[in-house]
């Protein structure tokens, strides 16, 4: 596919999100440029295909024209503001994970006389919804972005061209450009990206001292909620600083939460279960929760579709799942989303297949028929 984004493209930081843009535009054809304070981290981004790296670029090359920062949020705006000094004709974003305290460092290099206001001009920044749980180029992945929201942060001194720009870029890699201010961003993520990983963190963190016989029971409902308390300590605290206020008032809001559940269960434990207000309490929390997880967005950032799971019994040998995802693929079913669970003593997993819900009785019977061990829910 041919790419509008012209090159070429300076990317700085050449960890998980830098080399995932990289490649991304490398694949479609854009010359990409890397740099990084690290030389194995570039390295390892230029051997996976993601770039050339800034030192091997011949002196008669084109000057890049878009620099995209991609490096954590404490040194973002320094990064930034070099670029813009060092890139005159360039437009300048940063993929930080927080948007208002990069642009106040911004405007105060401004400020202090270290940046004109026609440089900042050419600086827009943004935030692609994408990521994961690890970091560096070896996590890379060109289709990251895919179908993610991308925030695209202008100020109000942004040019209009750059904007453009930034916008181009994000639909290039597949994303889905939205505008925000920077406070209205940073309020947004705090909720959906910045709490949950910190409610993550707190509830891995009890595992540190659990027996191992508690551990060896772990089902799927752990994993869902632990899969992010594997991120980087580093990159999180800088996020998580640099996000403070938003931050600390969302986690006082789940503090007040918890504080009246720890109260009724302290109820329930002392006087019995049925002790009054307790089962009202523990329901509501739960209910609550029913209802918020209703309103998050599903596949391609849609509402969420009710899709019918159907849970199979698969061989834990070499090429099973192959064997089933083919035995589906010929009863013409399409597989919107797959989930797998490993009991932990036994040679077997189970995998669920989401389905749209007309599909879900054809492709049991079909299953059934071939063979498979179809685990009604
Ligand atoms: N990890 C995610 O899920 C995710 C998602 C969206 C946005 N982000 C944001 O993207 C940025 C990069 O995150 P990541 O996950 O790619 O981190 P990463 O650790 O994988 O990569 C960061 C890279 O930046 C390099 N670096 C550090 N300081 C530098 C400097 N001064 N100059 C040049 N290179 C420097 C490091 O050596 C490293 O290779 C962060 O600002 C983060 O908030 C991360
Ligand atoms: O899915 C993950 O692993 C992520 O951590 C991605 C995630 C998110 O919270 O959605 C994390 C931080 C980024 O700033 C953007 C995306």
């Amino acid at each position: 596919m041919s790419l509008s984004t012209t090159g070429p493209v300076l990317v700085v930081g050449s960890g998980l999100l830098g080399a995932s843009a990289g490649l991304a535009l490398s694949i479609g054809g854009v010359p990409v440029q890397l740099q990084d304070t690290s030389p194995s981290a570039r390295a390892l981004a230029r051997d996976l295909g993601a770039g050339t790296l800034v030192d091997d670029v011949a002196p008669d090359d084109p000057t890049p024209t878009l620099v995209v920062v991609a490096v954590p949020p404490d040194v973002t705006s320094d990064v930034v503001a070099r670029a813009l000094r060092q890139h005159p004709d360039a437009v300048v974003t940063d993929v930080a994970s927080v948007k208002a305290v990069i642009l106040a460092e911004l405007q105060e290099m401004v400020a202090a006389g270290g940046l004109s206001d026609a440089e900042l001009a050419r600086y827009v920044g943004s935030h692609p919804m994408a990521g994961r749980e690890r970091s560096g180029a070896a996590a890379a992945d060109a289709d990251l972005f895919h179908s993610r929201p991308w925030v695209l942060v202008p100020h109000a001194g942004s040019d209009a061209g750059a904007l453009a720009r930034v916008r181009t870029l994000a639909i290039d890699l597949g994303s889905v450009p939205l505008q925000m201010g920077a406070q209205e961003h940073d309020d947004a993520v705090a909720l959906v990206s910045h709490v949950p990983q910190v409610l993550s963190s707190l509830v891995a963190a009890r595992l540190v001292e659990a027996p191992d016989g508690a551990l060896a029971l772990a089902g799927q409902g752990l994993r869902d909620v632990t899969r992010i308390a594997a991120s980087d300590p580093r990159l999180w605290a800088a996020i998580l600083v640099g996000n403070a206020a938003p931050v600390r008032d969302q986690l006082a809001l789940v503090r007040d939460d918890l504080t009246a559940l720890v109260a009724a269960l302290d109820g329930a434990a002392q006087q019995g279960p049925l002790t009054p207000g307790a089962m009202a309490a523990a329901s509501d929390a739960v209910r609550r929760g029913n209802a918020g997880v209703a309103r998050v967005p599903g596949k391609h950032g849609g509402a969420r579709r009710a899709y019918a799971e159907v849970t199979v019994l698969v061989p834990d040998s070499t090429g099973e799942l192959g064997r089933l995802f083919a035995t589906v693929g010929e009863l013409g079913v399409n597989i919107e989303d797959v989930t797998m669970e490993h009991a932990t003593q036994h040679r077997v997993g189970m995998t669920t297949l989401a389905v749209v819900p007309d599909a879900a009785e054809r492709l049991t019977q079909g299953l059934d028929e071939r063979g498979w061990r179809v685990v009604q829910a």
